[in-house]
């Protein structure tokens, strides 16, 4: 085809995809560099030169200068003529694929050929890029005699995947650090093995892989997903019992990653034996390389997690406030981070320091009650919809209006941090959405519960009265 053809024909987007297939196969582009790859946009075609927008500077530095020659030949190999590339940063660039609410983050904090600032989110479009956290890192990982062997033991695998435990078995209660773990081997194992293959995916994720592959005839592809890796990276095994086929899937995916002498890492809330429907021979096989549990951190971990929350987020809180929150909250950590982020987020609204009188006060309410029962995803988004007027279809449905978004945003939000839930499942239960859009929801409620009130009050009341409901139930 020829430039003009290619104008004409309108086909700039769907060459421009033929050019990014072939990018991604062409073993001279890194995974990394193929994560930069996918969110350049064709914009249109001028005479013989084709626009093409990227989100930031980065981007346009990779594919201008690292991918340089394999773009190159890309271009004339699906342009078929003497084409020039211009590339232009557009920060407003939405990425396609996905809904308007952004997402994933790529595993670039720890890669040590770029500057260490935190990453934009990037789509999720490609498992190949894992979806690792950046901030999950071992240098964020506070230790303590509660955690101390789960770490010890995650940083060995990483070191020497396949060679020190296979599988590394990680259990522990719910908010305790086991995804941070997981996360901070698959980032370290890049740091150290340039171009290793590591897949970090839920078990929901990995149960809805393998239901749609089935459903598109994809098996040899969903097989190539997580067999031709070299750490797969499973959390919350526990989400596959009773999936049956799906358990099978795994058993094999298991043996063939074993069998080859590739490291696999498991979460779950159980040990192995006490994992309810899972069959004894995967059972055992958890039991093969080496058990570490997770214990709820005891107090001085809990006051340490905080300092360094709190200096790593630029929130300021003196060392007794600190205090009194780690004192409160014992059993989750995750738990433990809402409770600073309401405090510190109330202390800005109302341009006061924080104190211990004013921690008491924000989390009055906050604070469980023991042996209350616990509080579930249908309760929040019954109260959810209530307080904002809107029928639950509504606030699950695609909408974008404002009032709507910020629902569902404060929903997914109270999800994470007043239930156990995954974040697939939460996504699940607001509509089918991504696993990412719960990650941005969540992120962008903390912010802005920091900076408008009528955000910190909505939240705050909906907490209040999730919980009384919870004690009168
Ligand atoms: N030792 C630790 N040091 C610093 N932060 C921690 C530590 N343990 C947990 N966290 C933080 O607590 C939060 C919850 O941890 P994480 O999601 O890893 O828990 P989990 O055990 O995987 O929970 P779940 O079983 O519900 O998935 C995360 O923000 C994580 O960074």
């Amino acid at each position: 085809m020829t430039v003009d053809e290619a104008n004409h024909a309108n086909t700039v987007g769907s060459s421009w995809r033929r050019v990014v297939t072939l990018l991604e196969q062409d073993d001279r582009v890194s995974p990394r560099q193929r994560g930069f790859v996918i969110l350049a946009q064709a914009q249109g075609l001028i005479g013989s030169t084709l626009l093409v927008a990227v989100p930031n500077e980065l981007t346009r530095e990779v594919l201008q200068t690292q991918v340089k020659d394999a773009l190159d030949d890309a271009l004339r190999n699906v342009f078929s003529d003497d084409i020039r590339c211009a590339i232009d940063v557009d920060t407003d660039l939405v990425p396609i694929h996905e809904e308007p609410e952004p997402a994933v983050e790529l595993s670039l904090a720890n890669d040590p050929s770029i500057e260490q600032k935190p990453q934009p989110m990037l789509p999720s479009t490609s498992h190949e890029f894992g979806r690792l956290n950046p901030k999950y890192v071992f240098d964020t990982f506070v230790i303590g005699s509660s955690n101390r062997f789960a770490h010890a033991a995650a940083v060995a695998v990483a070191e020497a995947p396949a060679k020190a435990y296979n599988p590394l078995f990680i259990y522990g209660d719910s908010g305790l650090g086991k995804t941070h773990l997981l996360h901070a081997i698959g980032h370290y194992a890049r740091r150290l093995y340039s171009g290793i293959r590591v897949r970090y995916v839920n078990s929901e994720e990995f149960t809805n892989d393998f239901i749609n592959s089935i459903r598109d005839d994809e098996g040899a592809s969903f097989k190539t997903t997580y067999r031709n890796v070299d750490v797969l990276l499973i959390d919350d095994i526990q989400f596959l019992a009773g999936k049956d086929r799906t358990l099978e899937e795994f058993f094999h995916t298991f043996n063939s990653l074993h069998n080859n002498n590739k490291q696999v890492v498991i979460t779950s809330d159980q040990p192995p034996k006490l994992l309810a429907g899972f069959e004894d021979r995967m059972k055992s096989r958890f039991e093969w390389g080496l058990l570490t549990d997770i214990q709820p951190p005891e107090l001085e971990t809990r006051i340490a997690i905080l300092r360094k929350k709190a200096l790593s987020e630029g929130l300021s809180a003196p060392d007794d406030a600190l205090e009194y929150i780690a004192s409160k909250i014992a059993s989750n950590i995750r738990e433990l981070e809402g409770a600073l982020i309401r405090v510190t987020a109330f202390a800005s609204l109302n341009r006061q320091p924080v104190d211990v009188a004013l921690a008491e006060m924000v989390l009055k309410d906050l604070i469980t009650d023991d042996g209350a029962q616990e509080i579930t995803s249908g309760q929040i988004l019954q109260q959810t919809a209530d307080y904002f007027k809107l029928s639950m279809e509504e606030l699950c449905s695609k909408s974008r209006t404002r009032t709507l978004v910020t629902a569902r945003q404060i929903a997914m939000y109270l999800c994470r941090e007043l239930t156990d839930m995954s974040l697939p499942k939460i996504g699940q239960e607001l509509g089918g959405r991504d696993h990412t859009t719960v990650i941005h929801a969540d992120r962008k409620i903390r912010e802005l519960m920091a900076e408008r009130r009528v955000i910190y009050n909505q939240v705050t009341e909906l907490t209040n009265r999730i919980k009384q409901q919870q004690r009168d139930s």
